[in-house]
């Protein structure tokens, strides 16, 4: 299948992750995309695979039609086990199986080989739950997943990370193979040593940008565009290098891989004559290296984005303490009205407060949609009158009251709603934590012990981004098991169960090992512990808390 990028660019919540990529990824070829960590190359696997759709700039797959009709591409991701979601090895590779139509005689004899390419033995492996197996198991199985379709298109994401040496050996064996075989590969890299020597395009994203793209020839005779992207050449290419520039090797000898260099070192074991060295003097691999870049190199530094990271900076550095009380008297008040000009008054200004915060609209829409269909549903059940409607719609009667009072109702609970939002969309976990332990430290006094609820109440906080990010995730693996384009926005009842199960074993796991982290610090409820925030109240908050209040207040006149 061959792959076609037109300057794609993509970004999360306003930040861009990717720009300008423009690429040809040939049918059948494989291409290595590397760059430091953050310059963008999860997020283009993304892209590649089909799961992620560009914010703009355009990806093209496929020419004829006998391509079109091959399952558009698999993704093995970076950690496989949020990949992994059925009861067992055999179910899980069969979901794919399933998305992609393949018929149903030939399931088994696909999960078969597929595990058997992978060296995983059907007999001891299929029945096995993948939540039970090692690492390097897991992306063993989510590589069996991936091929038993027969994808045109294979996307894989640090393929050999947690694989012992013989495994990721046995890897690059398998994607030599399928290479092969016609398939197009695409994988995503730190791993330079194994898979530079195998790509026939090599692809390096410097900040989301491609800095480079081409064949690996160039890059094994002057890495400088490695260096340049932040990254370490090869040691075959380093070591190279230094043996020429040593004369230990021959000029034009650029070994294209470890074993190229070992065969061309064999091939001239005696040193070339005006070497400054004695005649068999060995060169230590210490020796080799000197002078190369070794140190970690830096994550380079993120552009800044001027004025929305100004605004949303203002909004994150209030102190949680001016937003509980804001979120308190502002959520009083609006329970409080009963008239439809405050409302509407109220809406103005919470409106007013989103647009500042500069919370993307996209974002916004997500999280209403639900709500508002919810609400447009009991709005109009809260209007239905059947003894004395004051207008008809067919069968169904409707009374102007009814349908006032369950407007205003409807728009409260919005606001109330909209204010939560707002609070959380500003609010980042540690401050949130502070300023609840805050508001409900008067409890103490009466005998409640607020330190365990607030304890539960933060841990409980710090699962929910975490398990939306999980949730997020397996939404991804599904999907690239075959969800077809357009019909995304769509989870079958069947669909949404699936994620059930890995997810509540996820969280259970993970509040396992919080628990057993808390226990072996000695927690103790009595003590007061280190907080993770420390509340500073400044100026600007005593200004804001006066706003707050001069808002409710006229708010609370007006209703
Ligand atoms: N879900 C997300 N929300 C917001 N920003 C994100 C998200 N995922 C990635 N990013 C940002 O997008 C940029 C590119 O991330 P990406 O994961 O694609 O990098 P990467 O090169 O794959 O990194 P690594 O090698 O560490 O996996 C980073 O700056 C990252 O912080």
């Amino acid at each position: 299948m061959r792959i076609q990028l037109e300057n794609v660019f993509y970004q999360y919540d306003r930040k861009p992750a990717l720009h300008g990529i423009c690429l040809n990824i040939e049918q059948g070829s494989l291409t290595v995309l590397c760059g430091v960590t953050g310059s963008g190359k999860s997020t283009l696997l993304r892209l590649i695979a089909g799961l992620e759709q560009p914010d703009s700039g355009s990806i093209s797959c496929g020419e004829n039609d006998e391509e079109s009709a091959r399952p558009i591409a698999s993704m093995v991701f970076q950690q496989p086990e949020t990949q992994l979601f059925a009861s067992t090895v055999y179910k899980d590779i069969e979901y794919g199986l399933e998305q992609h139509r393949v018929p149903k005689p030939l399931w088994q004899e696909r999960v078969r080989s597929a595990l058997a390419q992978v060296g995983l033995p059907y007999e001891s492996y299929s029945r096995r739950s993948p939540f039970l197996l090692s690492g390097g198991e897991k992306r063993r199985v989510c590589i069996a997943g991936a091929i038993a379709a027969h994808p045109g298109l294979l996307v894989l994401d640090e393929p050999t990370a947690g694989l012992d040496p013989p495994a990721a050996a046995a890897l690059l064996d398998k994607v030599q193979q399928l290479r092969a075989d016609g398939l197009t590969i695409v994988i995503g890299t730190h791993d330079l040593d194994s898979f530079l020597p195998l790509a026939d395009q090599v692809v390096l994203l410097s900040q989301g940008a491609v800095c480079y793209s081409g064949s690996v020839d160039p890059l094994n005779a002057d890495p400088g565009p490695l260096y340049a992207a932040g990254l370490t050449a090869p040691a075959y290419i380093r070591i190279g290098r230094t043996l020429r520039e040593r004369g230990r090797l021959e000029p034009q000898h650029k070994p294209r891989s470890l074993d190229e260099l070992l065969s061309g070192l064999r091939s001239h074991p005696l040193p070339i004559p005006g070497s400054s060295r004695e005649p068999g003097t060995t060169i230590s691999a210490g020796h080799l290296l000197s002078g190369e870049k070794r140190q970690l190199p830096p994550i380079p530094p993120k552009a800044p984005e001027p004025e929305t990271a100004a605004r949303t900076d203002r909004w994150l550095s209030l102190d949680p303490r001016v937003k509980w009380l804001g979120m308190a008297l502002g959520s009083i008040v609006i329970l409080r009205m009963g008239a439809l000009l405050p409302l509407l008054l109220a809406t103005a200004m919470i409106g007013g407060l989103l647009l500042s915060a500069e919370i993307p609209w996209k974002r916004m829409l997500r999280f209403f949609r639900p709500f508002l269909v919810m609400f447009l549903f009991l709005w109009l059940l809260s209007a239905l009158s059947w003894d004395s409607p004051d207008f008809t719609l067919g069968p169904l009667g409707f009374s102007g009251e009814g349908f006032l009072q369950g407007g205003l109702a409807v728009l409260r609970f919005l606001l109330l709603i909209a204010i939560g939002f707002l609070f959380t969309e500003t609010t980042t976990g540690a401050p949130l934590r502070e300023g609840l332990e805050w508001a409900i430290a008067p409890l103490e006094r009466l005998g409640i012990r607020t330190r365990n609820w607030s304890l539960a109440i933060s841990i409980t906080l710090q699962f929910v981004p975490w398990i939306l990010e999980r949730l997020a995730q397996l939404q991804l693996a599904l999907r690239s098991r075959g969800r077809q384009k357009g019909r995304l926005a769509h989870w079958t009842p069947r669909q949404i169960s699936l994620l059930i199960v890995p997810l509540l074993i996820l969280v259970i796991s993970m509040g396992d090992e919080l628990a057993t982290a808390i226990d072996s610090r000695g927690y103790d409820p009595r003590k007061k512990r280190t907080p993770s925030y420390v509340l500073v109240w400044l100026t600007r908050d005593t200004i804001a808390l006066v706003c707050i209040v001069l808002s409710a207040a006229v708010l609370w006149v007006c209703s």
